[in-house]
């Protein structure tokens, strides 16, 4: 999917019932069916939801970790806030 969403847009996505978005990268990731699969467990997602996650992401995983799962869960980009 290729919807854009605004950093406000995805801090409303910030539960499990939501949806759980968050953003590594400027790209938007729907956590909500992952979160009980999720290696690193569920509560350290949910600690994250609506936000940008990038640092976080990258602390404990590689390119390949994300290049895998982004078909499952990406569901857009974040639009630049200045051209809103
Ligand atoms: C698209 C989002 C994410 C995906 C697809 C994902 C997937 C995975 C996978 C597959 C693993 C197993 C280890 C590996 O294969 O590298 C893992 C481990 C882990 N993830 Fe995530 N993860 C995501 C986001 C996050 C975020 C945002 C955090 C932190 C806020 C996080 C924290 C962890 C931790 C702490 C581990 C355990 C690392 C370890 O045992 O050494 N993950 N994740």
């Amino acid at each position: 999917m290729s919807d854009t969403f605004t950093t406000k847009q995805v801090a409303e996505h910030n539960t499990v019932e939501n949806g759980l978005y968050i953003i590594i990268d400027g790209s938007v990731y729907k956590m909500d069916s992952f979160v009980d699969e999720h290696p690193g467990g569920a509560k350290i997602l949910k600690r994250v939801g609506g936000k940008d996650a990038s640092k976080q992401f990258w602390k404990y995983h590689n390119e390949g970790v994300l290049k895998k799962y982004t078909p499952k869960l990406k569901v857009g980009t974040v639009k630049e806030e200045a051209k809103l």
